[in-house]
């Protein structure tokens, strides 16, 4: 029975959030299983949350696009299957980011071609030497730490500012309190995989299905504030926001670590303890973009990004750059901001904002040259006051460990299933890489009844537990009444 307000229909699976993991896990759901799958994304004009191509300001073109949310597929997460599988199977073109400069104005110094990739390549012994020395030791500290203590032992001074410098730009050492144990740095350098259409294309392919499959059916608009078990009707109702609510037999909740952790969506019963102490414990990250244009193209063009480490560039802010004309031929450039720095950013004035931007450059490529030219737009996300994010990544925090990816993946019998990128914790944690492969597993702990199998065993020891009691209570019981019946005998000789 269906009407516009309350939904009832057997077998139906709701996917809570329309992000990548949300959308895999739906689409795989429809190829295995012939549940009705449905997706809720709280969103009222796109779904895809932290994968964002910008398409309003920037009309459509071949190239890789403008990202404001993920943009890259790691170089790890290269080399597994499935992701690169699927995005092969699609068709759809891919490049690798390479080629950057270094920029260290401070020093006077620029660094490009191989003697970048000898830097990055440095970068990463100091990055595994520092936290295997970490895990040999057994207590756990901040890669931040780890790494200052590995390069106390550089006797090159100039290697070791132009190593900190770079070391200082990535997001597991701007996270302060970043796990050394639970970081697991690339054995090689290798440089990234970019989807030349954007994203978000891979996003649609997934959506609209292959040939022969129907598109997954998603409703925008539809913010979920409660997740209660109906035990009557064996159910789960989800409430929404705007007055309705659906019923279905399994929920998949593919909602992003902040939003958990703002408790702007409530279960009841309320999950245990551990669920909650494990999205606790999780580090929260900030990142945020900005796409700045000009008249012209006042920057290397043919380089596909600048690292650099200046006074204005450091701790996190505009120390990393993508140049798209290099691939849209457009003077567009993407500036990134990790750390604190990117919540704040969140509540400066777009004039201040490109003042700092234009310092930076000018750091970089020369104050004159970029002062002879003119801002045409600027974008930003707002990922940290988004209300249907909260924060940019979940990240492992000292203390940490994979109990707590161990928590988050596991199902709460028997009908809530989790996806999302901070439930995954192998390659680079909260990735789109892990929120894919959380789809596919969250799909599969559904279609293989995993629920239904843990209640089956839990019956079943539980019948052998009442078993075991009753062969105790009657063997209690005979050997009772033997001795009364001895007992009696002897009372009887006597
Ligand atoms: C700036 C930035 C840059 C990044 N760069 C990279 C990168 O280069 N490479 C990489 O691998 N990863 C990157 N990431 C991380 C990557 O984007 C995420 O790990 C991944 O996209 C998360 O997917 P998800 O499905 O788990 O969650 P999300 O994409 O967050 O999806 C959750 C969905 O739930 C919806 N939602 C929220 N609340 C509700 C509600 N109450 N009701 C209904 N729907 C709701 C949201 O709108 C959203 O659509 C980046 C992230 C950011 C923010």
């Amino acid at each position: 029975k269906e009407n516009n307000t309350n939904t009832y229909v057997s077998k139906e699976v709701i996917v809570i959030g329309g992000g990548l993991s949300g959308l895999v896990a739906a689409r795989e759901l429809m190829k295995n299983t012939n549940y009705t799958v449905r997706v809720l994304e709280g969103r009222t004009d796109r779904y895809g949350g932290r994968v964002w191509t910008n398409r309003k300001s920037l009309p459509r073109s071949r190239g890789v696009e403008a990202e404001l949310g993920a943009m890259v597929i790691n170089s790890i997460a290269c080399k597994d299957p499935p992701i690169m599988q699927m995005i092969a199977d699609f068709e759809l073109q891919t490049n690798l980011t390479g080629d950057m400069k270094i920029y260290l104005p401070d020093e006077n110094l620029h660094l490009e071609g191989e003697q970048v990739i000898d830097v990055y390549s440095e970068v990463l012994n100091v990055l595994r030497n520092a936290v295997d020395k970490v895990k040999s030791n057994k207590k756990d500290i901040s890669v931040k730490k780890a790494v200052d203590m590995e390069l106390e032992n550089f006797k090159s001074k100039i290697d070791k500012k132009i190593l900190s410098a770079v070391l200082n730009t990535l997001p597991n050492i701007i996270f302060e309190d970043f796990s050394a144990t639970v970081y697991k740095p690339e054995n090689e350098f290798g440089w990234d995989t970019v989807i030349v259409d954007g994203l978000d294309t891979f996003l649609d392919r997934i959506v609209a299905g292959s040939d022969g499959e129907l598109p997954l059916k998603i409703e925008l608009g539809k913010v979920v504030h409660q997740i209660k078990l109906d035990p009557k009707r064996q159910k789960v109702v989800v409430r929404i926001k705007d007055g309705t609510q659906r019923y279905a037999d399994a929920i998949i909740v593919a909602l992003p670590v902040g939003v958990f952790k703002s408790k702007s969506v409530l279960f009841e019963p309320p999950l245990p303890k551990n669920w909650y102490q494990a999205i606790n414990n999780l580090g929260l990250g900030y990142s945020n973009k900005i796409i700045i244009g000009f008249d012209t193209a006042f920057w290397p063009v043919d380089t596909g990004s600048f690292t650099v480490s200046s006074k204005t560039a450091k701790d996190g802010f505009l120390q990393l750059w993508t140049n798209l004309y290099r691939y849209v031929k457009k003077p567009l450039l993407v500036g990134n901001i990790f750390g604190n720095q990117a919540s704040q950013l969140e509540n400066m004035a777009d004039d201040v904002i490109k003042e700092k931007a234009l310092i930076v450059l000018g750091e970089m490529f020369g104050n004159d040259v970029v002062r002879r030219n003119n801002i045409t737009v600027l974008i930003r996300s707002n990922w940290s006051t988004d209300p249907m994010i909260k924060g940019s990544f979940s990240y492992p925090k000292v203390g940490n460990n994979q109990l707590i990816w161990d928590t988050l993946k596991d199902p709460i019998c028997p009908f809530l299933y989790f996806a999302g990128s901070h439930t995954e914790s192998e390659g680079h944690i909260d990735t789109i890489h892990g929120a894919f492969k959380s789809g596919l597993r969250a799909a599969y702990q559904v279609s293989s009844g995993l629920c239904k199998m843990r209640t089956q065993q839990e019956n079943e020891a539980k019948l052998k537990t009442q078993k075991q009691k009753e062969t105790k209570k009657e063997k209690k019981f005979e050997k009772d009444t033997s001795k009364t019946k001895a007992k009696t005998i002897q009372k009887d000789e006597l």
